[in-house]
């Protein structure tokens, strides 16, 4: 009897976990303005957001051009964050075009988005060069949007898993604590193509990935780290993305631009 009553409360208790488990990763959803905007279309955004209204069970931020992270900051409503879209490995120096993570907190943004597949493809940025920006940005007190995710030509070769497992495992040598990191999986064939992943193909990557990260990092970590799907995310298909059991928020770029960005931060999830 007193076996049986034991075994019940443990079912009990592993299934109230499993149940709670995407609501302990709080949603995030993010806004990446990539280099759009001017002053101009940077108010007409900040209008959509101050009026909102934004879920607050869902945290937000919007990825900013760096020449814009100070007037963002000084007139953004209090429920958004600011994030910069890059910083660099290092704290100062002969690094023309670069900013830091210090120079990022000393205006107050908390926030950076790094290895973003533009940052990889068109400046040449490696998984290296990436997972030491991370980790940099991370003892400097930012939090990170790390982003991963393959080419069509490594998806219809069958590589998806092992490049993003290769991304991850770069990050994951060289990140010494994860609380303030959200990984954002964005398969390239998907951003800006309007061709969204299925939401069954997009849970089927942040489940692996989550696998992965329990078997190579810690069941804890795996359990804790929120993964953001990014691709051609909108108010139409939001919804049915955010609902999928491993999906903990989207990365948004053209959306993120328009009035519609207000229904993804509120997508059902
Ligand atoms: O960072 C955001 C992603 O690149 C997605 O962009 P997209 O929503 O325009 O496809």
């Amino acid at each position: 009897m007193l076996l049986h009553l034991i075994h019940t409360s443990v079912a009990h208790v592993r299934r109230t976990y499993i149940i709670c488990s995407k609501m302990g990763r709080k949603f995030v959803v993010g806004g990446n303005w990539k280099m759009n905007g001017s002053k101009q279309q940077v108010t007409e955004i900040l209008k959509f957001l101050e009026a909102g209204p934004l879920n607050s069970e869902t945290e937000v931020i919007v990825g900013v051009p760096a020449i814009y992270l100070d007037f963002v900051k000084s007139k953004i409503p209090p429920n958004v964050e600011v994030a910069a879209q890059n910083c660099y490995k290092v704290e100062k120096g002969a690094f023309t075009g670069e900013i830091s993570p210090s120079m990022l907190r000393d205006i107050g943004i908390n926030w950076v988005i790094l290895g973003h597949s533009e940052r990889r493809q068109i400046f040449g940025e490696t998984d290296e060069l990436i997972a030491d920006k991370v980790a940099f940005a991370l003892q400097n007190g930012l939090k990170v949007i790390a982003c991963i995710g393959e080419t069509l030509e490594e998806r219809e070769s069958g590589k998806t898993e092992e490049v993003v497992f290769r991304q991850t495992k770069a990050l994951a040598n060289k990140i010494e604590n994860w609380k303030n990191v959200v990984i954002a999986y964005e398969p390239v064939w998907a951003i800006g193509t309007g061709k969204t992943a299925t939401p069954q193909q997009a849970q089927q990557v942040h489940k692996a990935l989550r696998d992965y990260i329990s078997k190579t990092v810690s069941p804890d970590v795996a359990e804790n780290t929120r993964i953001q799907y990014g691709g051609s995310v909108t108010g139409a298909n939001c919804d049915e993305l955010g609902s999928q059991p491993d999906i903990d928020g989207f990365l948004v770029g053209g959306a993120s631009l328009k009035p519609e960005f207000v229904k993804i931060v509120n997508a059902r999830h």
